[in-house]
C-alpha cells in the first residue's frame, strides 16, 4: 500500500509531518493597549522568543522528522557568520523541511500564481479594509515579500498597514487532520480572521495538499444564525482546532468553550456522520472561560493510557465537594460550571452515552478505543496542588505535544507539573543538553522513552499557548 501522505488518527502515534509558523515581526508588534484584543496577556520580547525558544522547538522537530536537515550540522547552522538563516522562512538558507513544514513558505509559493495572488490580495483586502490604492499597491509585491505583509500586515519600510497576526504560531487552531480529511476552523476571535482566511487558501491551492481534494471539510454560518437579532449569538458556528482532538480511528472529541460553540459542535457531528468519517463524537463541554479557552488548555495525552489534565475537572476534587454540606454549598457558587460530556454514536445516534467525569472518558478512550492492557494514569496539572495546579496550567502545564507515543515537549517553567511526571516515572531532559546529546551521540531518538522534553519558556508561554497549540499534525503512524 501507498505510504499516506496526510493522515491522523491518534493524538499520540509517532509524529512524522506537521504544519508550523516560527515568529514573525507580528509578535514584536504587539502594544500593551491591544494585547488583549490580540490575545496575549503580556508584551513579548521577539529576538528572545525566537533565537533562545522557538529555534529549539525547530531544532528538536527537525531531530524527530527530518533528521538529514539536522543530524550533525548543528554547530554549522548556529555558526554567528550564517545569522539564523536556516530559521528564517524568507531566506534562501531556509530549511525548507517538508516534514516539519512553515506556513509562510507555503504563503509564498502559492502567490506565485497570478489568479491566486489577485483572489488573496482581494480578500485580505476586504476582511481589513484596505484603500483600492492599498491593494493595488499590495498586488505589485512579489510573492515573498506579499507573503510576508499578508502576515505581519506591515510594508518593508515599516508601514502598517493592517493589525499583524501573532497568533499564527499557533497553528493547532487552524485546522485538524481527520483520518484523511481535514476540518478547517472559524475563528472566534477577530484577531484570528486573517490566519483562518490565508490558510485556506493554502489548503486549497498548494500542490503539498493535493491529498486533501474533496477532503477540505469547512463549517459555515447557517440562517439561524444570519437572520436573528445581535443578542442571540447562541446561534454562531464558531470552530477552533484546539477544541478538536483525533483520539482513535473511529473517535473525535470536539470541545464546546469560550472559542467553539455549540452550533458548530452540532454542524461538525453532523458532517463527520454523514461522511462516515468517525463512529463516535464526544462533546465536552467546559466553562467558557479565558483561562480555559480550548479543550486542549485542560488536558491532552501522553500515552496509550496517560494523559495530564487539570485536577479541578477531576473525579477527586468533584468528589471533595461531597465532604461538608455548608462548605459544598457556598463554595458551588464560585465554581466553575462542572464539565459536561455527551457521546454520540453514528450507528444509534439517539441514545448518546454520557460520562460524569473527564476521567471516566478518557479512561474510556484508553481502555475502549485504544485498547490499553495496563490501568489508565493522569497526570495532574501543578501536581494538584493549589495555587500550582491553575498557575501551571495559565502556563500551559496541560499542553504537551506528542512526538512519538510518551515522549512530549512541555515547558520548563512547570515545575510541579513535571515533579508529577516524574513520580510516574518519566524520565525529565532540558532540550538542550538532549540536542548535545543527540548530536554528540550519545543518544538516539528511537531510544528515548517515557520522557519530558523541557522547553525554554519564559517568553513562548505568554503567549498564552504551548507545544500542542503550536503544532498541526499532518502525518502520525498509527498505533495499534
Ligand atoms: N489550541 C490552543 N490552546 N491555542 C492557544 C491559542 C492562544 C492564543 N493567544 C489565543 O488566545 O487564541
Amino acid at each position: 500500500m501507498a505510504q499516506k501522505s496526510m493522515h491522523v488518527t491518534s493524538e499520540i502515534g509517532t509524529l512524522r509531518k506537521l504544519l508550523v509558523h516560527s515568529p514573525d515581526s507580528s509578535l514584536g508588534k504587539v502594544v500593551p493597549s491591544k494585547a488583549q484584543d490580540w490575545l496575549f496577556e503580556d508584551i513579548v520580547h521577539l529576538d528572545t522568543i525566537r533565537k533562545k525558544e522557538y529555534d529549539y522547538y525547530t531544532r528538536i522537530l527537525l531531530y524527530f522528522l527530518d533528521p538529514e536537515k539536522i543530524a550533525g550540522k548543528l554547530k554549522q547552522i548556529d555558526a554567528p557568520e550564517n545569522h539564523r538563516k536556516f530559521y528564517k522562512p524568507d531566506d534562501d538558507g531556509f530549511h525548507r523541511s517538508e516534514k516539519v513544514i512553515e506556513l509562510q513558505w507555503l504563503l509564498a509559493d502559492i502567490l506565485k500564481d497570478h489568479t491566486i495572488k489577485l483572489k488573496l490580495v482581494a480578500s485580505v483586502c476586504a476582511i481589513e479594509f484596505c484603500s483600492y490604492e492599498t491593494q493595488s499597491k499590495l498586488f505589485a509585491l512579489d510573492h515573498v515579500e506579499l507573503s510576508k505583509v499578508l502576515i505581519s500586515g506591515t510594508l518593508l519600510d515599516g508601514r502598517m498597514l493592517f493589525a499583524p497576526i501573532p497568533n499564527f504560531i499557533f497553528t493547532r487552531d487552524i485546522g485538524v487532520v481527520v483520518n484523511d480529511h481535514i476540518l478547517l476552523n472559524r475563528p472566534a476571535k477577530k484577531a484570528r480572521t486573517r490566519e483562518a482566511l490565508l490558510t485556506k487558501y493554502i489548503f486549497f491551492n498548494h500542490p503539498l495538499f493535493t491529498s486533501f481534494e474533496n477532503k477540505i471539510i469547512e463549517i459555515e454560518d447557517t440562517s439561524h444564525h444570519f437572520l436573528m437579532p445581535k443578542e442571540s449569538d447562541d446561534k454562531k458556528v464558531t470552530l477552533e482546532g484546539g477544541d478538536v482532538m483525533m483520539v482513535s480511528t473511529n473517535h473525535l472529541l470536539v470541545g464546546v468553550s469560550e472559542r467553539t460553540t455549540v452550533e458548530a459542535a452540532h454542524q461538525v457531528v453532523n458532517l463527520l456522520f454523514e461522511r462516515k468519517l468517525v463512529d463516535k463524537v464526544t462533546v465536552v463541554r467546559i466553562p467558557k472561560k479565558r483561562d480555559y479557552m480550548h479543550i486542549d488548555t485542560v488536558f491532552t495525552q501522553v500515552k496509550r493510557n496517560m494523559w495530564v489534565m487539570l485536577g479541578n475537572f477531576s473525579r477527586k476534587s468533584i468528589k471533595k465537594e461531597d465532604a461538608d454540606p455548608v462548605e459544598r454549598i457556598l463554595e458551588s457558587k464560585k465554581k466553575d460550571d462542572p464539565i459536561k460530556i455527551v457521546q454520540f454514536n453514528r450507528h444509534d445516534i439517539d441514545r448518546p452515552v454520557y460520562f460524569e467525569t473527564l476521567e471516566d472518558l478518557l479512561i474510556n478512550i484508553s481502555e475502549v478505543d485504544l485498547k490499553s492492557p495496563e490501568k489508565t494514569a493522569f497526570i495532574y496539572s501543578g501536581n494538584s496542588e493549589f495555587p500550582y495546579d491553575v498557575r501551571e496550567q495559565w502556563t500551559d502545564s496541560c499542553n504537551v505535544l506528542v512526538l512519538k507515543e510518551g515522549v512530549v515537549l512541555g515547558y520548563d517553567r512547570n515545575d510541579k507539573t513535571t515533579e508529577a511526571f516524574t513520580a510516574q516515572g518519566f524520565n525529565v531532559v532540558h532540550v538542550h543538553d538532549l540536542l548535545n546529546d543527540l548530536e554528540a551521540g550519545k543518544v538516539r531518538v528511537e531510544d528515548l522513552k517515557d520522557t519530558v522534553i523541557l522547553m525554554p519558556s519564559a517568553e513562548l508561554s505568554r503567549a498564552r499557548g504551548g507545544f500542542h497549540c503550536m503544532s498541526l499534525p499532518l502525518l502520525r503512524d498509527e498505533i495499534n
